[in-house]
């Protein structure tokens, strides 16, 4: 077990990592529970799986789930579903003071976040998060938000929640699919700035996709304290340090429009392929050894990730993925900032780089 502190002046929560901690969660998020009922926003799925033993956990405590239960997958990190949200949580008079928990993967904690940020000028919440990916990712750090026909993440708001209970046994129901999705994002981390974390993910890889307890849990916890960190010096993205957490995401957030947010391409596959195509782009800039880059994709396929946009089967050309980047919310006078790579484990921002030349070596990917 493992409690990782995320320090923000006056506003700093805790990261809860462990086996079993679901059976604890009346006490540990005691003081976030104001009423006897607690809104409940959970993934359908998660709920099924898992929402015995928190409606347990909360009797003990005296309390009790009034609960909302949203469709799975990304299309319900949407205008229509935030509405129907937020009129229940105002049907049952939440107040400032009170907290929301969220309880399912990115997508729920996305939209619940979002919802918290704007209900009432902003009440809090909790994140329960029941994937790999938002044990390690989306429940640290306060990007709340939904998607429009424009594109991905593009309404929402910065909106930290007071406390994260991560339960690693939750994942024992996830899809191998889905896992391996959570687990892109925990190779980001050693991609973007850990060398050492990068190499032993590649000893450790497979035991931390077989949920071995040890492996796992040393792999959720060095995420989260290197998100903590991340975050804690740039919150809001205004530095340059947190776009770092966004390597592999312009390319894979084209991906995933271009694919309709539908199953056929996964948040985290899109992040896979995508730090191949910057690492792959970062080397065709000379940034980066071609062999570097081609570790990066190793590291992907080692984990059943995607890794050719040319096997994605797209009927699309460069120009076209690339326009879908021209919403990317890093845009800045006209001009989109890269997440690239100088080396494994030393990512940086490059503000000069051509969108007609990514294009270009978006054409060479998709012919490759
Ligand atoms: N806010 C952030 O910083 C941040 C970071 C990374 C990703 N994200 C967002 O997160 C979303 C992806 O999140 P995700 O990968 O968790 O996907 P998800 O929320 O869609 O969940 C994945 C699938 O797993 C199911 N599920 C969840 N928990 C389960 C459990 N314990 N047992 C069985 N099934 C379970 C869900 O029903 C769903 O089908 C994307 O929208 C992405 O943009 C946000
Ligand atoms: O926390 C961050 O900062 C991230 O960029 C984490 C990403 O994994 C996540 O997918 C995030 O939602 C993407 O942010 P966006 O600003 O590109 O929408
Ligand atoms: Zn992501």
């Amino acid at each position: 077990m493992a409690v990782i502190p995320v320090s923000l002046a006056g506003r700093g929560y805790e990261v809860h990592v462990g086996r079993g901690l679901l059976e604890t969660l009346g006490n540990i998020a005691a003081p976030f529970m104001r009423k006897n009922r607690v809104a409940v926003v959970a993934d359908a799925n998660a709920w099924g799986a898992h929402g015995r033993r928190i409606e347990a956990a909360l009797a003990q405590a005296g309390r009790s789930a009034d609960v909302f239960q949203v469709e799975a997958g990304e299309m319900s990190k949407s205008w229509d579903v935030l509405a129907k949200l937020c009129n229940w949580l105002l049907e049952r008079g939440v107040e400032r003071g009170d907290h929301v928990f969220a309880v399912g993967g990115g997508v729920v904690g996305d939209l619940t976040g979002f919802a918290a940020a704007i209900l009432k000028r902003g009440c809090g919440f909790v994140q329960v998060p029941t994937t790999l990916l938002a044990q390690v990712d989306s429940s640290v750090g306060g990007k709340t938000a939904i998607n429009t026909d424009a594109g991905k993440n593009l309404v929402g708001a910065f909106h930290q929640p007071s406390l994260v209970v991560a339960d690693l046994a939750t994942l024992d129901t996830l899809p191998a699919r889905e896992l391996r999705a959570g687990y892109a994002e925990v190779l980001k981390y050693g991609v973007l700035g850990s060398r050492e974390f990068f190499d032993w993910l590649s000893d450790n890889g497979a035991a931390v996709l077989a949920l071995r307890e040890n492996a796992l849990e040393h792999a959720v916890a060095t995420s989260v304290a290197m998100k903590a960190a991340i975050v804690a010096e740039d919150e809001r993205e205004t530095s340059g340090r947190r776009a770092l957490l966004n390597l592999g995401h312009t390319f894979g957030h084209a991906l995933e429009a271009e694919t309709g947010f539908s199953d056929r391409l996964l948040h985290g596959e899109g992040v896979a392929l995508g730090m191949v195509l910057a690492a792959r782009y970062s080397a065709r800039r000379g940034f980066i050894a071609a062999e570097e880059a081609e570790a990066v994709a190793r590291s992907m396929e080692a984990a059943g990730l995607p890794s050719s946009l040319s096997r994605l089967g797209l009927d699309a050309d460069g120009r076209r993925l690339a326009d879908h980047m021209l919403h990317d919310k890093k845009m800045d006078a006209g001009r989109l900032p890269f997440i690239l790579l100088r080396g494994i484990g030393d990512a940086f921002l490059a503000r000069d780089v051509e969108i007609s030349d990514v294009a270009d070596f978006l054409d060479a990917e998709l012919a490759a």
